[in-house]
């Protein structure tokens, strides 16, 4: 008989207070965080940035968007690949999803809003922009916290003005019959950082160095924080995107928010505090999103994209 004990993500305590700390415990928590990217590509984190109502009333108006005509939702065509609307997939068939580009402004989703409600829906534009914000504050600490614990605070803040923030609100059809199916096919995400909340059924699995599928519990008050193909490179390689899939069982449709941070416009660099001796430079220097668009076109068959890509 195997171990009844299912391996899990490790959680840090992101909140407020918990973070109110003087700087030695402060030191001592970045290196929590590092050490679960470095782990695990990524770690459950408890966040008092987003309230409950606003948490709630994202949701809900995901769940009005869904109910759109499937011919409106696809008018949301970009240019960048995979933040339009994917839906109806005949690999995964239960996965229907819509990016919203440039989220954290009025202006960035309005436009998509527009699109979607041409007579507008303020609420539906006033939430998403407030809940992206509230997102985005938790990647400001994340990304505080990896860049002091490697000292690399002045190349990190060279491209911090450049995060771009996509919201890619996402269903799941429930299955039909018993069996576990597919949601998501196992990948890397192609961002800088992936920040998920979910509605309240679980689905998210990731996959460990040992090549065992962890199933990822996460209250709905909670985020998992994920390492992207983008951070693997910049890291040069010391955090490792997950891979990871979805599998739904249960008879329950499935909600997910998930905010993607890419860098626009800035080429990536490699800081020179990650390469020494026993760390070789990996990565040559990147654009983020010309990356997205050769896995798009030609690295979606490869092993490791990234490396492919730009890795040396
Ligand atoms: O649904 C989830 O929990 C994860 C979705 C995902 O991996 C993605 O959108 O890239
Ligand atoms: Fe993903």
């Amino acid at each position: 008989m195997g171990s009844s004990t299912q391996p899990k993500l490790p959680i840090i305590d992101l909140t407020t207070q918990s973070l109110n700390l003087n700087s030695s415990s402060w030191v001592t928590k970045c290196e929590e965080v590092r050490s679960a990217l470095e782990q695990y590509g990524c770690f459950i984190a408890l966040y008092d940035g987003m309230s409950r109502e606003l948490r709630d009333a994202t949701f809900l108006v995901s769940k009005e968007l869904f109910k759109l005509p499937t011919e409106v939702k696809a008018l949301n065509i970009t240019e960048t690949p995979y933040h339009g609307y994917i839906g109806e997939e005949p690999l995964v068939p239960l996965y229907e999803t819509l990016g919203i580009e440039d989220v954290t402004t009025t202006q960035g989703t309005d436009t998509f809003t527009k699109l979607m409600w041409p007579e507008g829906n303020q609420n539906f534009s006033e939430t998403v922009v407030m809940y992206s914000k509230a997102v985005a504050k938790l990647d400001e600490t994340v990304m505080k916290m990896v860049a002091t614990s490697y000292g690399i605070e002045e190349p990190y803040e060279s491209i911090r003005g450049s995060t771009a923030y996509v919201l890619k609100p996402t269903k799941y059809l429930r299955p039909q019959g018993n069996e576990k199916n597919l949601g998501v096919l196992p990948h890397t995400d192609k961002s800088f950082m992936t920040y998920l909340q979910q509605d309240e059924v679980n689905g998210l699995e990731i996959k460990a160095k040992d090549g065992e599928w962890i199933e990822v519990d996460y209250p709905p008050s909670s985020f998992v924080v994920m390492a992207g193909d983008a951070v693997m490179a910049w890291t040069n390689g010391r955090i490792e995107a997950p891979t990871h899939r979805v599998m739904i069982t249960g008879d329950k449709e499935r909600y997910v928010m998930g905010l993607f941070t890419s860098i626009r416009d800035h080429i990536i660099q490699v800081p020179q505090q990650l390469v020494d001796e026993d760390h070789p430079l990996q990565f040559r220097p990147f654009d983020n999103y010309k990356y997205m668009h050769f896995f798009y076109t030609e690295g979606i068959h490869s092993e490791c994209p990234i490396v492919t890509y730009c890795g040396i």
